[in-house]
């Protein structure tokens, strides 16, 4: 049965990277969707402006919808302070266990807990089943029409405070025209836009900043 490109990816990351080393894990995945195969990882350019906003936010618990191989978790969880916590939704379970493994040699396992189904069975799950108060970070990075839906389902589920600040990839590309125009319209958030390129191509992109008011 021949492999997956997701299998391809973690093995070229197994054969190039280091283990316990996850900015080699992340190089090595940017190395191999620029020159080999390309795949829908957030990618470096954007991922900078994904640091950067962890970085800002410094949050104690985390929520990323959308792991796939696992690079923007990697990416994420290698700048959580420590007892930080991220916690990762996937909902295809091929992908989960490329991610898992993925998370396991960048050595951020202990940091970021790996929840497999849909996001909006996941989301009103994670009170009582995984033990949130509130969340400090999101990064939304799912099916592109469940962006705006799952941002009233926190919202609905208490999940957000004063503060919380959510991160939306590709909203130029393939684009989140709903989410866009309900967070930008909201009085309760306060929005940013970054613009930059699709990740490994020219195409542009963009992403979105929303702090919500409480
Ligand atoms: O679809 C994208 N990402 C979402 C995968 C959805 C799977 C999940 C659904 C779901 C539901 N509940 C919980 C967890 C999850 S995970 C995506 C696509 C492109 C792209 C593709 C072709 C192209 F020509 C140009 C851009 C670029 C990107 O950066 C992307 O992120
Ligand atoms: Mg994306």
């Amino acid at each position: 049965m021949n492999q997956s490109k997701e299998q391809r990816i973690l093995n070229f990351v197994l054969q190039n990277a280091v283990r316990g080393d996850p900015c080699s894990v992340l190089d090595a995945i940017d190395k191999y969707c620029s020159q080999k195969e390309w795949a829908m990882n957030v990618g470096s350019e954007k991922g900078v402006i994904l640091d950067k906003t962890v970085e800002e936010v410094s949050p104690s618990v985390a929520l990323e919808l959308g792991t796939y191989c696992g690079y923007s978790g990697v990416r994420i969880a290698r700048r959580l302070k420590e007892g930080a916590r991220l916690l990762t939704v996937e909902f295809n379970p091929e992908f989960a266990a490329i991610a898992k493994q993925m998370f396991e040699f960048a050595g951020v396992q202990d940091k970021v807990r790996l929840l497999e189904g849909p996001s909006q069975e996941v989301i009103p799950q994670l009170k009582k089943k995984y033990e949130v108060d509130t969340l400090d970070f999101v990064f939304l990075d799912h099916w592109k029409d469940r962006y705006a839906p799952d941002t009233i389902l926190l919202q609905e589920c208490n999940l957000l405070r004063k503060g919380s600040v959510l991160l939306a990839d590709n909203v130029i590309i393939p684009g989140a025209p709903e989410f866009l125009n309900y967070i930008r319209n909201n009085s309760h958030f306060q929005c940013t836009n970054y613009p930059s390129h699709l990740e490994y191509m020219k195409a542009g992109d963009a992403m979105e900043k929303a702090v919500f008011l409480g």
